[in-house]
């Protein structure tokens, strides 16, 4: 749907994905920045539910409750359609943006190419962004490959490698699932007040002249970007996990639960995430200072520490392989650790916490049980961490599954769960 000039809107923008960081985050934000936002899903009974109202509410989840904030000029489609597909060719149509996570981005890919190659056609030399805004390195590179999948024409390539930018990006607000109230609207969402998005630079087109942007409030650019991305995935992600998978071991609900305890899991995050920072500072030397980094770990804990997030251990540690890959939060700082000999033993407790997850509604952990139980645990960490047995990131995390075996019992000793 393009934008409707009555609305005020200046352009339009797609964002596949109307779930959390789509409504709760991403969509808000550039509805601000004066989009008509088109939010594409395939919960089909979730776009109703988008075309069937006019606004919804972001409710800050933050102690002094501000003021909601109220959304308007959305509206949704299948992602898929035929609609969406007009949509993404039409000239005004100036971003697409996705939060469907990133095992999903090869499913929006097909959906994204069709409407590219209609756009060539019908909307010739305007250009239009792309950002996959999910949690991992090199989202919109990994959606960009996946789209020239579906080019099977030379002349689409040259013309999408001209008109069309594709820019990675850092994407962190704390979005826990939300349950309206029975009078409120169902595509209310409740936010932290904090978020940040950093976006490639290098990978956009079309900046404005003067500004050097996008014009989008709320969007910062950078040509750091592995630097921003790691940050938030090996700071705040890597203690947000950690954090999860001890408080599960505890037999703590939430990550308020888990980090406001003292005795074992505080301390334990808090030295995960310098960890982390250390092997961060000198990967990027420059990018960040010591005092900047170690108030980025103080602001992060904090916001772990808001209690009116009710945020579940099991949705933060869902889908666990997933966090245990080579360049994500948890085994990512850990290499690097090993790169500068660095001490690394907090972070193998988060590591060897994420071997002992078990969760039977997330297939994920499912997996991680199977595996311990047939390979036993020794091979298993070095299958499912990469790390080969004998080397010292193999070794951390042996001692941690040890500790956390003494933990465990504490806990059932407690009648299974430990509180701070
Ligand atoms: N919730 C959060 O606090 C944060 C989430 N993220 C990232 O954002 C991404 C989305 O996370 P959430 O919003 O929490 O998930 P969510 O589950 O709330 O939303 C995902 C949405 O994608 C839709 N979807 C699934 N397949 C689709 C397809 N083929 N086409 C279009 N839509 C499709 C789902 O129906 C759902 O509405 C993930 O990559 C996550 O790592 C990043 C930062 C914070
Ligand atoms: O969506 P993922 O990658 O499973 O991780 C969820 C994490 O991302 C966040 O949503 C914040 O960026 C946290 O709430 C949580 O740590």
């Amino acid at each position: 749907m393009p934008s409707d000039p009555s609305s005020g809107a200046k352009h339009t923008a797609i964002h596949f994905g109307a779930g959390n960081i789509g409504r709760g985050f991403i969509g808000p934000l550039l509805v601000k920045a004066n989009f008509h936002v088109v939010f594409a899903d395939v919960n089909t009974q979730l776009i109703d539910k988008i075309n069937e109202q006019a606004s919804y509410e972001v409710h800050y989840l933050e102690p002094r409750k501000p003021k909601p904030d109220h959304i308007e000029n959305f509206s949704g489609v299948v992602s898929g359609s035929d609609q969406l597909e007009r949509d993404i060719s039409e000239e005004d149509t100036k971003l697409i943006t996705t939060s469907v996570g990133i095992a999903v981005l090869k499913h929006v890919a097909p959906a994204i190419a069709k409407g590219l190659k209609r756009r060539k056609k019908e909307a010739g030399q305007s250009t239009i962004n792309i950002i996959a805004c999910e949690n991992g390195q090199g989202a919109t590179d990994t959606l960009k490959e996946e789209v020239y999948k579906h080019l099977e024409v030379d002349e689409d390539k040259k013309w999408i490698d001209e008109f069309v930018g594709f820019a990675n990006c850092s994407v962190d607000r704390i979005v826990p699932p939300f349950e309206p109230e029975e009078n409120e609207n169902p595509l209310d969402v409740g936010v932290e007040s904090f978020h940040e998005w950093v976006v490639d630079s290098n990978g956009l087109k079309g900046l404005s002249r003067s500004t050097k942007s996008l014009d989008i409030p709320g969007m910062k650019l950078t040509s750091d970007l592995p630097a921003y991305v790691q940050r938030k995935l090996y700071t705040l992600n890597c203690g947000h996990a950690t954090a999860a998978y001890l408080g599960f071991i505890l037999g703590l609900p939430t990550i308020y639960d888990a980090i406001t305890n003292t005795s074992h899991i505080y301390p334990v995050v808090l030295g995960a995430m310098r960890e982390s920072g250390a092997a961060l500072l000198k990967k990027f030397p420059g990018v960040f200072s010591e005092q900047e980094h170690e108030a980025y770990i103080e602001k992060t804990l904090g916001r772990f520490k808001n209690s009116n997030v009710v945020d579940d251990v099991t949705r933060v540690g869902r889908q666990p392989l997933r966090k245990l890959g080579q360049n994500e939060r948890l085994i990512g700082p850990m290499t690097s650790c090993g790169e500068y000999n660095l001490p690394m033993r907090n972070l193998a407790m988060g590591v060897a916490a994420t071997l002992m997850y078990r969760n039977d509604e997330d297939d994920q952990a499912k997996e991680i049980k199977e595996k311990v139980d047939k390979v036993g645990i020794e091979k298993a960490v070095e299958d499912l961490t990469g790390f080969k047995k004998g080397s010292k990131e193999w070794e951390e995390i042996i001692n941690a599954l040890n500790v956390l075996k003494g933990w465990k019992e504490e806990t059932e000793n407690q009648g299974g769960k430990m509180t701070a």
